[in-house]
């Protein structure tokens, strides 16, 4: 059963990561989170966080990319349903944007919280 559902498997890893490289080439918004994400921890790794920060930080980062994505799709949709102007096509893809706003609000409030004491002693050592 198992080395049945494997290629079924594989391939449908395959289709996701297809998507995923779609939505970073395609999205400017995309490969802004992925370049805030890599700086984030790479932020966490040199200010040393706990595990339970990096716990966080990694859940934040991952909110904010799957929203996106999530968005990606949602806009491809409509734009394959809805190719001309329409006012519900539009609150669509504004409503889409919106989760990505929500998520992307909630990582840098918890971006704050969890480096707060790494900056403050950066700036302390500045001054
Ligand atoms: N078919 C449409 N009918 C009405 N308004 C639309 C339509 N398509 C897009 N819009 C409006 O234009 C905005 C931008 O849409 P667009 O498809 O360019 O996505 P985007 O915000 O540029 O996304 P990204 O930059 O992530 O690709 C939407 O949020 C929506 O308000």
């Amino acid at each position: 059963m198992g080395i049945r559902h494997k290629p079924g498997f594989l391939r449908s890893l395959n289709q996701a990561w297809r998507g995923m490289i779609y939505t970073v080439r395609t999205q400017k918004h995309m490969q802004f989170h992925v370049v805030a994400g890599i700086s984030v921890l790479l932020f966490a790794w040199w200010s040393r966080v706990s595990r339970f920060e990096w716990l966080i930080l990694i859940l934040a980062i991952g909110s904010v990319i799957s929203a996106e994505v999530m968005n990606s799709a949602i806009e491809t949709v409509v734009d394959m349903a809805q190719p001309n102007y329409h006012p519900l096509a539009g609150m669509a893809k504004d409503v889409a944007a919106g989760a990505v706003l929500v998520t992307a609000i909630q990582a840098a409030v918890i971006g704050m919280i969890v480096f707060a004491p790494a900056l403050l002693r950066f700036t302390r050592g500045i001054f």
